[in-house]
């Protein structure tokens, strides 16, 4: 069988990396969370200080800056400069900062190029805002996962608890809402679901639902 390449796309915290990472695994194809690399260029950027308003800061800072995502067990590793870093970017500094950075356009270049060399003639679920749209145009499947700002903010609140962030779930619907109106509104690359995309709505289903849905769509694509 023909590996394909599988975009899910959506707003923060609609589920796209849990339901990705499932998928990956059951196929036995790589997974890639593109987020992920948005987060550590914007942590690095963050402890350096850089004026990103400055194209020759941005571009210097991009030019000596190393992302590289491994897979894991439990999905993926991303190592900024070789240091382990896949915890750290889940900070509130970083997710607050992460949307202005990703409208970037020097980075988004950078960013885009890296994504497509990762997902080169390989099986791949890769997870982010722009897959369907413009990192891989020609993906077999592509999925624009949503849920309700509040369930959505649920999820994260429970998610966070877990890793010990302290956030309130009013702050936190606050700023995924606003997350999602500055990446839905930028110039280049914006959030939006691409013509042939398939919308899935989470809000009412289980992990184990939603993931039954994306693989029976990709194994109505494989031949
Ligand atoms: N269908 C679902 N039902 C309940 N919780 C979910 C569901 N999908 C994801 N989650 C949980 O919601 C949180 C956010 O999911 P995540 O995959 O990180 O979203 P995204 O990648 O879209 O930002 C995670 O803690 C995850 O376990
Ligand atoms: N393909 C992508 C992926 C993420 N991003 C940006 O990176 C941020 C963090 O993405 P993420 O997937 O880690 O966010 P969560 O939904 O997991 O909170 C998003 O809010 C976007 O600003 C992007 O612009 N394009």
């Amino acid at each position: 069988m023909k590996p394909i390449q599988i975009a899910i796309d959506g707003p923060a915290a609609a589920g796209k990396s849990t339901i990705a990472k499932i998928v990956a695994e059951k196929l036995g194809y790589v997974y890639i969370d593109t987020g992920a690399m948005y987060r550590a260029i914007t942590m690095k950027a963050l402890a350096k200080g850089i004026n990103m308003a400055s194209n020759e800061e941005a571009g210097k800072l991009l030019a000596e800056t190393e992302i590289d995502l491994q897979p894991s067990e439990d999905g993926q590793l991303v190592f900024l400069d070789k240091q382990n870093v896949t915890e750290a970017i889940r900070s509130q500094n970083v997710t607050k900062a992460v949307s202005e950075m990703a409208a970037h356009e020097l980075v988004r270049m950078r960013m885009v190029e890296l994504q497509q060399q990762l997902a080169e003639g390989r099986g791949v679920v890769m997870d982010g805002r722009d897959i369907g749209t413009h990192v891989l145009p020609d993906a077999a499947l592509k999925v624009f996962m949503s849920a309700s700002v509040e369930e959505r903010a649920r999820r994260r609140f429970v998610e966070n608890q877990k890793r010990d962030i302290l956030t309130s779930l009013e702050e936190l619907q606050a700023e995924i809402a606003k997350r999602d109106k500055m990446d839905s509104e930028r110039e280049v690359a914006p959030l939006r679901q691409a013509e042939d995309a398939i919308y899935l709505d989470t809000t009412t289903l289980t992990i184990e639902q939603a993931a039954q849905e994306i693989l029976k769509l990709a194994e109505e694509r494989l031949v």
